[in-house]
């Protein structure tokens, strides 16, 4: 595929593009199929894929991503694979076992507090990954900021009887974050709270986590992302938003880009997809992801593309909303 990143800058977003519209294996983050845009630049292909309800000034830092991604590229990596855990979803204990045993990772994020869902699921689920992990592995949960903070500190109470590695976003503000972290023995990390929000170094000063989560697409790219890491200087943890190979690739180049990695990555969500649109996806091989840079194959594209006109239309606001941040960032 030959035609370059149609545009009138970064500061007006792009004029053509490919939107997909993939089925998820499981329902995951209230959904059952990932959509979004891409975008091929004079770098390679870049992914523009926020979430559906999300505003278009959160949006332009998704749109510097794909910006740095199509016209810029990345840093040089430090390394050739990054390991990553199995992300389990909000499933049956059987269902959450078979994916962990199937995975060949060490680490397991599980998804806990879903709406609509008991607390006995959140139980049986980590009783089940923990037997299908054995002793060694780790588990780490995410509550995508679900609980108040007593029930934070009451739920963690319960599911460290299976020994958690940390907690994701056990609750919606820093203030309950830091309320959390003085009361529990498990380690919090915030994810949320960097990733949409005006100031993601806010974190810090709020003493409100141990671990950073670094999303590439959400905080602007992957430099813009190894900004955040510096400036917080917290251990950190790279995970995906979820997306294609394409956009997967930045998290793989982020996480290859970081001095250190103190923790298995979750970019090992492309089992989440029903397929992708690249005829070497990056999948998980022996708990490792490879860095390199996916070509998207026209085949595969051509079995998901929908019209872009809509996404293409949420491009153009969010890089007007970002009124520039893309050259910034994408720099
Ligand atoms: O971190 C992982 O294991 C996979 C990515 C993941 O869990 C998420 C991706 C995007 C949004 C959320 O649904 C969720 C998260 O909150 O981290
Ligand atoms: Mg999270």
């Amino acid at each position: 595929m030959t035609e370059a990143l149609h545009h009138s800058g970064d500061v007006e977003g792009p004029t053509s593009g490919h939107a997909f519209a993939i089925p998820m294996r499981t329902r995951f983050r209230g959904t059952t199929t990932r959509h979004g845009l891409l975008v091929r630049g004079a770098a390679g292909w870049g992914e523009f894929s926020p979430f559906p309800e999300y505003p278009p000034r959160e949006c332009s830092r998704w749109w510097a991503a794909c910006w740095e991604a199509a016209e810029v590229g990345w840093p040089e990596p430090l390394r050739s694979r990054v390991p990553v855990n199995v992300t389990v979803p909000a499933v049956p204990p059987e269902q959450a076992a078979r994916i962990v045993a199937q995975s060949g990772c060490a680490t397991a994020k599980v998804k806990v507090a879903e709406p609509g869902q008991p607390e006995q699921a959140d139980r049986e689920r980590i009783a089940a990954v923990r037997e299908a992990l054995g002793a060694d592995g780790n588990i780490r949960v995410d509550a995508n900021g679900a609980w108040d903070v007593d029930t934070a500190v009451r739920m963690l109470g319960v599911l460290d009887r299976y020994r958690l590695e940390y907690v994701e976003q056990p609750c919606a503000t820093l203030e309950e974050l830091a309320q959390v972290r003085r009361r529990v023995r498990v380690p919090v990390a915030a994810d949320e709270s960097i990733r949409r929000a005006e100031d993601p170094l806010r974190v810090r000063a709020a003493g409100a986590a141990d671990i950073v989560v670094l999303k590439a697409q959400p905080l602007g790219g992957v430099r813009a992302a190894l900004r955040v890491a510096e400036r917080c200087d917290l251990p950190v943890v790279v995970s995906s938003a979820v997306e294609t190979s394409v956009g997967l690739a930045a998290g793989v180049a982020l996480a290859a880009a970081l001095p250190k990695l103190p923790y298995a990555c979750g970019l090992g969500t492309l089992d989440l997809l029903e397929t992708d649109v690249c005829a070497q996806p990056l999948r998980v091989v022996a708990g490792h992801v490879e860095v390199r840079r996916p070509e998207v194959d026209r085949q595969l594209l051509a079995g998901v593309e929908v019209d872009p006109q809509e996404w293409l239309l949420r491009a153009r606001q969010a890089a007007v909303a970002g009124g520039g941040d893309a050259v910034e960032d994408g720099r």
